[in-house]
């Protein structure tokens, strides 16, 4: 099997999975969710002319008065009757500007003595001055918050102010973990001989924190066909997504692909263009699909990035879910790549990103000091610094 480009087997693992069901969640329990309806405007915002300042309404032909302050409009309330010629009515930020009134005058720029007001600076400068109309923000119909847009605290607000408390989203996939090895101990256990602690896991787990996702962390399985077979089986029941980390390779213990077969699997494809992570495997169990990250730690982050996230942005009825790149400036030169799209671990350092040497896939260091990933498709020339390239900054 030859190895698949990165935008072909992301575009086949998504084409696996449709949203989820919709459920309805109150406003802040969608943030990182995405809309799975238009969120439409039921009010008027604001639902009146009010004032943006403190001070008076008054007709701007009248300026510079006087007036005869005729009562008081408060935020919320408002005056009891239209202002007549030469009258003002008092009024706060944020309240209706009466009937007859077309602007206002800032109680900086006017004198009150008793009922009897005039202006002394030099007042609004035009008819609807520190007036929001009605309906300037949105009116009602409006769409708020696009379908599939992400929901973050902006969006939160709108809705909440366009007259809404809950919010359609689709439900969050059930995410299983495996892990395979039988050199991998549980986290702070001992590690005798060259064993070493199961850290995929967690870092996958710290990945979907905060994502819409139900994470079940199943432990490690050992490297033994019929075990992790069942495994999957079991997994299958009532997980969305079945995510194993190691054994995907080649070698005579990587059992994740043919446990995969032996448990009824539809494989729809194993080993991608990309360094790291090129051993990926994606397939089907029964409702579940199944993503095969390879051992290696930084091979497990760079593809849970760019495979697993999407997947969950899919399921959750995201319009965009692919992760986004920033083009940056480079510090230092990259040699030319090979035939596998690279992502380096790279800094970003008075805008200018550097990839030290050292990209092993094994080596968590490089990844932790990272700021994101520098994105080289197959087989381009070396690069010079003050060259632009690509970069993944995962959020
Ligand atoms: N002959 C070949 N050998 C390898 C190839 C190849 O094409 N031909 N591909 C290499 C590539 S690329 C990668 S990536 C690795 C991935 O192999 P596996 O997915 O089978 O991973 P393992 O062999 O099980 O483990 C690799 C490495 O990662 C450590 N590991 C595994 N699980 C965890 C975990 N949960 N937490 C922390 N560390 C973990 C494991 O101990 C190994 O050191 O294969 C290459 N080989
Ligand atoms: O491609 Mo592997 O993912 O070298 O590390």
């Amino acid at each position: 099997m030859s190895l698949l480009p990165v935008a072909e087997a992301q575009a086949r693992l998504l084409a696996l999975a449709s949203p989820l069901d919709i459920e309805t969640v109150p406003l802040v329990a969608a943030v990182g969710r995405w809309a799975a309806e238009d969120i439409l405007a039921r009010r008027d915002q604001p639902s009146h002319d009010l004032s943006a300042m403190d001070g008076y309404a008054i007709r701007f032909a009248e300026r510079p008065g006087p007036w005869t302050v005729i009562g008081e409009s408060a935020a919320g309330a408002g005056l009891d009757r239209a202002l007549a010629p030469g009258e003002a009515a008092r009024i706060f930020t944020g309240a209706p500007v009466p009937e007859g009134a077309d602007c206002v005058l800032v109680q900086e720029e006017a004198q009150r003595d008793g009922d009897r007001l005039l202006m002394t600076g030099e007042g609004p400068t035009r008819i609807g001055g520190n007036i929001r109309p009605k309906a300037m923000d949105f009116a009602s119909g409006a769409s708020l918050v696009a379908a599939g847009r992400r929901i973050d605290a902006r969006h939160v607000a709108l809705a909440a102010i366009g007259g809404h408390a809950t919010v359609p989203v689709h439900k969050r996939p059930r995410i299983a973990l495996i892990s395979t090895g039988d050199e991998l101990v549980p986290l702070g256990a001992p590690t005798p001989g060259a064993t070493l602690p199961a850290s995929n896991a967690a870092m996958l787990a710290a990945m979907l924190a905060g994502r819409p996702a139900i994470v079940q962390d199943r432990g490690v399985l050992p490297d033994d066909l019929d075990i992790i077979a069942a495994g999957f089986r079991d997994a299958a029941r009532d997980a969305d997504i079945i995510v194993t980390t190691g054994g995907v390779s080649v070698g005579d213990r990587d059992w994740v692909r043919p446990a995969l077969e032996q448990a009824g699997a539809s494989l729809d494809f194993w080993r991608v263009a990309m360094r790291p992570g090129k051993p990926l495997l994606a397939g089907r169990l029964g409702d579940a699909i199944v993503l095969g990250l390879p051992g290696n730690p930084v091979s497990s982050y760079v593809t849970a990035t760019l495979f697993l996230l999407p997947l969950i942005a899919r399921m959750g009825g995201a319009a965009d879910p692919l992760p986004a790149t920033r083009t940056v400036t480079l510090g230092a030169p990259l040699p030319a790549n090979g035939p596998r799209q690279d992502y380096a671990r790279a800094r970003l350092e008075n805008g200018r990103a550097f990839a030290p040497d050292g990209q092993d896939s094994a080596a968590l260091m490089a990844l932790a000091a990272a700021d994101g990933l520098i994105v080289r498709p197959p087989h381009v020339p070396a690069a010079e610094a003050g060259d632009s390239a690509e970069m993944l900054i995962p959020g």
